[in-house]
């Protein structure tokens, strides 16, 4: 993804230091020499070089500053060798100095930098199609961040799902072809593919449910227009970027400009996370072209996205990918890692043995994948990821990863598939809009007293992994809200269910939510008493002056000078009299009104 290459040297590694392009088996020597020569000193080289010289004050190649929560998984898996340079910001925002022309993470003392510029390097050419072998050969893990298919048909399933790195990310597209699902938006017949294909890419904002492919097109649309070197990708994590960062990165992409007439493409994951002020600092550098930005979001951007920068970005919506779709992908996951699907013809050259052929053969049955392409929820990372974590099992079950004497062949059913399937994964995006619109479902379908539709979404909400508590609060609520005096008994029921929800935990609360989201869209509804209450701030909150005292008769008068102030002078005391008491209670100004029926252009 990082990698830059030349449109002329489709096989050559760009030197990030002196940035001049070698073939991938002299890329090592020469950097050996570059570095030592950028660390000591600048004067000009001797060494392996063609080419004219470059100047040394331009911009390094990309910054890659990979979303902790994503990346942090991945990272802890690696080797020491691969990701140090990231390693240690985990959880922090990366920090960052700039060295020889190169991002350097600050954590890198002395000579480590050089390590650290290596490091990158290694990672950049890794990302890229081309170029790698050489640079892989010094890296002891066998895959490594934004890795693609190219690389992974090279490695034995073994070896791949041994390693505890995501399978969706090592399976990650870098084609279109390889793209599947999501053609509205960029299938053949799109507004958008003849500006992909033209490279005339403008700013897009990709909005979808996660795991639905918007950091991938983002990968893909600048991999196209890298092949034709028409621009560079530099990619942000919003929740991880400071300002500061975010201009340096702009200024680099001036410089690139100006020197190389490149545009960049700045590729911004979770781009809502951004408060609007930062957003703010895009805006010019949108606007004239200098960066073009590719925002993904999970949020609706009409919220989450500052109108100024909305207005300048094409926003593409992405759907949840189908189950089709998700149906290719695991196809296309199976038989890159030489998994067999039971009972189809094995001498199907797609089939071709990759366990290093005394190993046992892995085995899915087709069932398996239909179910996991059902229950992913059109998340390609959930839908690969369980597929991983169900053959990593039967794998570790049968022994497998252990060497030799295993047994020839291990079998992945559809249990074992469900098994894998975490709940909290399915249906349900618990932190976004998903948790929104389903809570906001069940308490409308209640309102409406269908009880069917009630339980639907109360299931949707707990089968996602909801916390049961925030719906019993929700319950409690409605109990008041909009069953009110109609049945008073709706509110211990519900405050019943929370305390019931509260001791017991999921998953026996289920059914005391579910008896009592029926008993409050059975229950007869009034909204008197909350509209009145309404009224009541209204009435506060509209009115002009000083507030009216509170009446005399009403005080209390526990000393003798309020007694002598007048405090309760006159008050009636209702239990001393056995006819009905004649009293106001309301302020003077306010005497005869009626909440329930009073409306704010009485006041
Ligand atoms: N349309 C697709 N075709 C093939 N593979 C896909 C597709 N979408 C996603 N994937 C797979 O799922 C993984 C995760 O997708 P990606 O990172 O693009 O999702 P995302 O929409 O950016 O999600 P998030 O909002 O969670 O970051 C990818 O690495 C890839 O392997
Ligand atoms: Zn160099």
């Amino acid at each position: 993804m990082a990698n830059e290459k030349t449109a002329a040297a489709p096989d050559s590694v760009q030197c990030p230091v002196c940035l001049k392009d070698f073939t991938s088996a002299t890329i090592n020597g020469h950097l050996d020499i570059c570095l030592l020569k950028g660390v000591t000193d600048s004067s000009p080289s001797t060494a392996d070089e063609s080419g004219p010289p470059v100047k040394k004050s331009r911009t390094g190649p990309e910054a890659i500053i990979k979303p902790a929560a994503s990346s942090s998984s991945v990272a802890s898996a690696q080797s020491p060798g691969m990701f140090s340079l990231f390693q240690s910001n985990r959880g922090k925002p990366p920090v960052q100095t700039e060295r020889n022309g190169l991002f350097v993470g600050k954590q890198s003392p002395g000579s480590a930098a050089s390590k650290g510029v290596k490091r990158l390097l290694n990672e950049e050419a890794d990302l890229g199609a081309a170029g790698t072998e050489t640079l892989r050969s010094q890296q002891p893990a066998p895959a490594s961040s934004g890795q693609g298919l190219k690389t992974a048909k090279r490695l034995s399933p073994r070896t791949l799902l041994a390693v505890d790195k995501p399978l969706a990310e090592v399976l990650r597209p870098e084609t279109l072809e390889e793209y599947f699902g999501q053609n509205k938006v960029v299938g053949e017949q799109s507004l958008f593919r003849p500006l992909l294909d033209s490279q005339e890419i403008p700013s897009l904002i990709l909005w979808g449910p996660p795991g639905c492919g918007k950091t991938t097109l983002a990968h893909i649309i600048a991999s196209t227009s890298k092949k034709k070197g028409a621009a560079r990708f530099v990619t942000l994590s919003a929740t991880s970027t400071s300002t500061n960062e975010v201009r340096e990165v702009i200024k680099q992409a001036q410089n690139e400009l100006r020197l190389c007439k490149r545009k960049t493409i700045l590729f911004i994951d979770e781009i809502h996370r951004f408060n609007k002020s930062q957003q703010d600092t895009f805006l010019p550098h949108v606007e004239c072209g200098t960066v073009t930005l590719i925002g993904a979001t999970t949020e609706n951007p009409s919220f989450q996205v500052n109108a100024a920068l909305l207005s300048r970005c094409k926003v593409l919506v992405l759907e949840k990918l189908s189950v089709e779709a998700m149906g290719s992908i695991l196809n296309r996951a199976v038989a890159t890692l030489g998994i067999r699907i039971q009972g189809q013809d094995s001498t199907n050259p797609k089939y071709e043995d990759q366990t290093d052929g005394h190993r046992p053969k892995i085995y899915i049955q087709q069932k398996a994948l239909d179910t996991m392409a059902y229950l992913c929820d059109g998340d390609a990372r959930v839908g690969l990821n369980s597929l991983q974590l169900a053959v990593q099992a039967q794998m570790s079950k049968t022994n497998l990863l252990a060497p030799d004497d295993s047994p020839q062949e291990i079998l992945v059913t559809e249990e074992h598939v469900k098994e894998g399937l975490q709940r909290s994964h399915i249906l349900y995006d618990k932190a976004g809009e998903e948790h929104y619109n389903c809570i906001s479902a069940l308490h409308k379908s209640m309102r409406g007293s269908h009880e069917n539709a009630s339980l639907y979404w109360l299931g949707r909400m707990l089968e996602g992994g909801e916390d049961p508590l925030y719906v019993a609060r929700r319950l409690v609520r409605f109990a008041s809200e909009d069953v009110g005096m109609a049945d008073p008994a709706a509110l211990t029921q519900a405050v019943s269910a929370f305390q019931a929800c509260h001791f017991i935990g999921m998953p026996e609360c289920e059914v005391i939510l579910a008896q009592c989201v029926v008993y409050l869209a059975r229950a007869p509804k009034s909204v008197s008493i909350y509209k009145a209450y309404d009224n009541v701030k209204t009435c506060l909150r509209s009115h002009k002056g000083p507030l009216p005292p509170v009446p005399l008769h009403l005080r209390n008068a526990p000393t003798r000078l309020m007694k002598q102030l007048g405090y309760s002078k006159g008050y009636k005391y209702n239990p001393a009299f056995s006819d009905p008491v004649e009293q106001e209670y309301l302020p003077e100004e306010l005497q005869g009104i009626n909440f329930f029926t009073w409306k704010p252009s009485d006041s």
